[in-house]
């Protein structure tokens, strides 16, 4: 027997019309948006600039009224405010205080959801320690770098324990290790049966880490379901094995025309370059100094500088 999933959002002709100062229709955002997404999952939002992914959570959350349609969270319409309770969001841009530090930041905004001294003391704390934020829980936000701005407004989304988090472009201007480290956050929270809502065009990373995603364009859905299911390439069927003799090797290949198998094509897999860059960095963390490049390999002997570059090296 399968259980049907518990629907958290659920959108039926979300549509967002942004008019001028004059009331004059300007931008149609989002044209009849359906769709549903259920507990626990991490559902992506993905589109070009301009494709509707921040209008979309902003109507999610009650920041903007739809121009047709209707959103529902935990079942309630999105103008319910006390559904909020239940939600937390980091907006694209931070909106944090710079002179405050990531324990006040947290405070701040326990206090703003009443939460009670004792549980919210623990909570800081805790969501500190989850975001990798306890060596520099005393400096100012405004000495954070990029990635650590984004740990403390992913831990100050977190401040009133919710149940559904919409995140605006979570890991926008990040390197590929404070990437890492968000993606790993997503993930914990889909392990404490957390709902994830994540807007997104780095599709390495949306492909990644979604379970299932949603893409726009220009205020359109054109694609909906499981990343698995998307990117399975039905028709064409993989075989991957380690240490094969050339002489086995053959066969299988015998084997395939004898069957009539079509385009055979028999290489090495590749890594991403995501997983290239990750491991050096880890590597060259744990020995650190000069590490033998794969450059190095080129046989070919180097050509010896020229005189000029030779002197402007000597004089630099
Ligand atoms: N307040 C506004 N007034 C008028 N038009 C707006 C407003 N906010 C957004 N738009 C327009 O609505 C469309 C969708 O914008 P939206 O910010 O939702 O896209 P997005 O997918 O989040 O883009 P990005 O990846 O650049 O953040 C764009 O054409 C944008 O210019």
């Amino acid at each position: 027997m399968t259980m049907t999933p518990e629907v958290i959002i659920e959108t039926r002709n979300l549509t967002k019309v942004y008019r001028d100062f004059w009331g004059r229709k300007k931008v149609q955002a989002l044209k009849a948006l359906d769709l549903q997404v259920h507990r626990g999952e991490i559902f992506g939002l993905l589109g070009p600039n301009g494709s509707g992914k921040t209008t979309t959570i902003k109507l999610l959350l009650g920041l903007l009224f739809p121009t047709e349609g209707d959103a529902l969270i935990f079942n309630e319409p999105t103008s319910n405010v006390t559904k909020n309770e239940r939600i937390g969001y980091l907006p694209e841009e931070s909106y944090l205080y710079k002179f405050l530090n990531a324990e006040e930041t947290l405070q701040f905004y326990g206090r703003l959801f009443k939460i009670p001294a004792s549980e919210r003391n623990k909570r800081v704390g805790q969501l500190i320690d989850m975001v990798g934020l306890s060596g520099a829980k005393h400096r100012q936000l405004r000495e954070y770098s990029k990635g650590m701005q984004r740990r403390i407004g992913l831990a100050q989304a977190l401040i009133n324990n919710p149940e559904l988090i919409l995140l605006d472009e979570p890991t926008s201007g990040l390197d590929p290790i404070g990437t890492a480290e968000i993606k790993e956050l997503i993930r914990d929270l889909r392990e404490q049966g957390k709902t994830v809502v994540l807007s997104g065009h780095l599709l390495a990373d949306m492909q990644d880490i979604c379970d299932r995603i949603a893409i726009l364009h220009r205020g359109e859905l054109k694609e909906l379901g499981k990343v698995s299911d998307l990117l399975t390439v039905q028709d064409v069927t993989q075989v991957k094995v380690r240490n094969l003799p050339p002489a086995a090797l053959e066969e299988v290949r015998q084997v395939i025309q004898r069957h009539g198998g079509e385009d055979l094509t028999i290489d090495h897999p590749t890594t991403t370059l995501e997983e290239l860059f990750l491991r050096i960095v880890r590597e060259s963390e744990l020995h650190p100094g000069r590490r033998k490049v794969a450059g190095d390999r080129v046989e070919s002997p180097k050509p010896a500088a020229t005189p000029e570059l030779a002197e402007s090296r000597s004089t630099s």
